[in-house]
């Protein structure tokens, strides 16, 4: 049973007023899924709980049938790469691996093969002996993956894990992400979009500790369907136009702007279009704000 089942879970930290998570429920199946939402939305909190590192003021979790509450059984199955992921700088890659499968309780009998695979799939077999303070910081990242599989988890969470990543490693990295997801549960959580359009089509969306959307990436996009236009206008009337409207693009040429921006109905000279991934999201988040007018 290859799921994760959260209920109805909330989390308050002591001394604030709104909860970081509220009432979140929320069933995560076999292969990619992600997690949008923008800093503050409670995506980290939610993670932390998943890998017990924090614990849930409400709610239940059960992850691949077992409760979230028996912590050493949920660790056997649960791969982690944090936000700011740090390693120990003076150690080499493969030292550094090694340290974390003797404190992941792999059998030493193991270790050696299972690192060298590791190492192959992160394509870093070569950095095997390089100090991880020397490595790039997508290498870094992928360090991290192998840190997180090193137990053989069925289950791998990662925390913005493209942020500060140059566009060739981001690519490479995604993609690695998507294999791994062959053959396990994949939690990725992200404020980028384009993260999310490379590697799933299945997604939550958390916004100020609510799930304001669960389903796929199409759904998504439906429920923003007949919300986006295009149009064009003068340059002068662009800061008027941005305090109504949420724009999702804009293309200046001389004195002319090309937008595509949302709004609740048409308007005269303006044409509807699909509405991208990006701008699904935005709509979603905007609603209440985007109703042709933004004041
Ligand atoms: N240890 C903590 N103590 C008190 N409040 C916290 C703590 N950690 C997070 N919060 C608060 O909980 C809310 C959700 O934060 P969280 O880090 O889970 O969001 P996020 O979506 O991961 O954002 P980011 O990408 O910025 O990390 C925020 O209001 C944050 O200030």
């Amino acid at each position: 049973m290859d799921t994760i089942q959260i209920n109805h879970l909330t989390k308050h930290y002591r001394g604030k007023d709104t909860p970081a998570l509220n009432d979140v429920s929320l069933t995560i199946s076999a292969g990619m899924f992600g997690l949008l939402g923008k800093n503050g939305a409670g995506k980290s909190t939610l993670m932390r709980i998943l890998t017990t590192l924090d614990q849930a003021t409400a709610g239940s979790i059960q992850m691949c049938g077992i409760p979230i509450t028996q912590r050493a059984a949920i660790r056997a199955q649960v791969g982690y790469l944090p936000q700011n992921f740090g390693f120990y700088p003076t150690m080499t890659v493969s030292d550094a691996l090694t340290y974390l499968a003797i404190l992941a309780h792999v059998p030493a009998r193991d270790q050696h093969r299972r690192i060298a695979s590791l190492l192959a799939q992160v394509n870093l077999t070569k950095q095997a002996r390089t100090k991880v303070k020397a490595l790039s910081g997508g290498m870094r990242q992928r360090l991290g993956i192998a840190q997180a599989l090193v137990n053989q988890p069925k289950v791998l969470i990662v925390d913005e894990p493209t942020a500060g990543l140059d566009p060739e490693e981001r690519i490479r990295f995604r993609n690695l992400l998507a294999e791994f997801a062959q053959e396990r549960i994949v939690l990725l959580s992200t404020h980028i979009v384009s993260d999310i359009e490379a590697t799933t089509n299945r997604i939550g969306v958390l916004d100020q500790g609510h799930l304001l959307f669960t389903g796929t990436t199409a759904q998504l996009q439906t429920q923003a369907a007949g919300h986006v236009f295009a149009s064009s206008l003068p340059v002068a009337e662009l800061s008027a136009f941005k305090a109504r409207y949420e724009i999702s693009e804009q293309i200046v040429q001389g004195d002319t702007a090309h937008i595509r921006f949302l709004a609740t109905a048409a308007m005269p000279g303006a044409s509807t279009v699909a509405p991208t991934l990006e701008e699904a999201y935005l709509y979603l988040q905007s609603r209440p704000t985007c109703q042709g007018v933004r004041q």
